[in-house]
């Protein structure tokens, strides 16, 4: 990276004030455009066991879903960045498990008939992703953004947070991602989706259409320290 030509002085790694008072949460940046960055340590071991006790029972290995909704966990820890989830999704992945090459919001998969999704009636579309890896994994299962060369292993109690919509409120189909297979060991993870109603005074607009997430960072809630 340091012998790149194009490096890019704002990627960087550094502390982040959350909402828990004196609590600084160690930061990736990844790309500031789509916004795209990691967080360390935002789980306890007997957090992640109890969201893996609650969600075992309710997986359906192999032939159903291997998603499950469940409701409690570190939303407190989740809200680093101020801006509010909805419900949580656990999801747990085999050999060889995946998830196909998507975007999260879901005015792209839904189209015409996404102003009368249940979901988006009530939510908006997907802001933005927080996505907590439960477990590590042996080899595999990275989360990959293919338009933006950018591939993310798995790391125990990391979470991977980006924006879904650009400051302007655009969706940005630069996000577009996957899990690749896991090829030896098994993936857990915890995704919750931060939908756009609820966060309108959160996620602030720039000042300019083309104004980006770290233009718009430092007067949104708790900025760098
Ligand atoms: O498991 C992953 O790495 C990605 C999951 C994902 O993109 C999703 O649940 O929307
Ligand atoms: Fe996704």
């Amino acid at each position: 990276m340091c012998f790149q030509e194009t490096f890019d002085p704002r990627i960087c790694c550094r502390y982040k004030e959350g909402i828990l008072p004196y609590y600084r949460f160690k930061q990736e940046l990844l790309s500031v455009t789509p916004f795209v960055t990691l967080f360390y340590d935002v789980i306890t071991d007997k957090e992640i066991d109890a969201l893996m006790q609650v969600a075992r029972d309710k997986v359906q290995f192999l032939t159903g879903d291997p998603r499950q909704f469940v409701s409690f966990g570190p939303n407190v820890r989740e809200n680093i960045l101020g801006i509010k989830g909805g419900w949580r999704e656990i999801a747990n992945y085999g050999i060889g498990g995946q998830y196909g090459l998507h975007w999260d919001f879901l005015a792209e998969a839904l189209k015409e008939e996404v102003r009368n999704h249940e979901a988006s009636l009530y939510g908006g579309d997907r802001l933005a992703t927080f996505l907590i890896y439960l477990t590590d994994v042996e080899r595999g299962g990275s989360t990959v953004f293919n338009k933006l060369g950018l591939a993310v292993s798995p790391v125990k109690k990391m979470a991977l947070f980006w924006y879904n919509a650009k400051p302007s409120g655009e969706l940005d189909y630069t996000t577009q991602h996957a899990g690749c297979p896991v090829v030896v060991g098994h993936k857990w993870v915890s995704n919750k989706w931060m939908w756009n109603y609820g966060n309108t005074f959160t996620r602030r607009c720039g000042l300019t259409p083309d104004a980006t997430q770290l233009d718009i960072e430092l007067y949104m809630r708790k900025g760098w320290v």
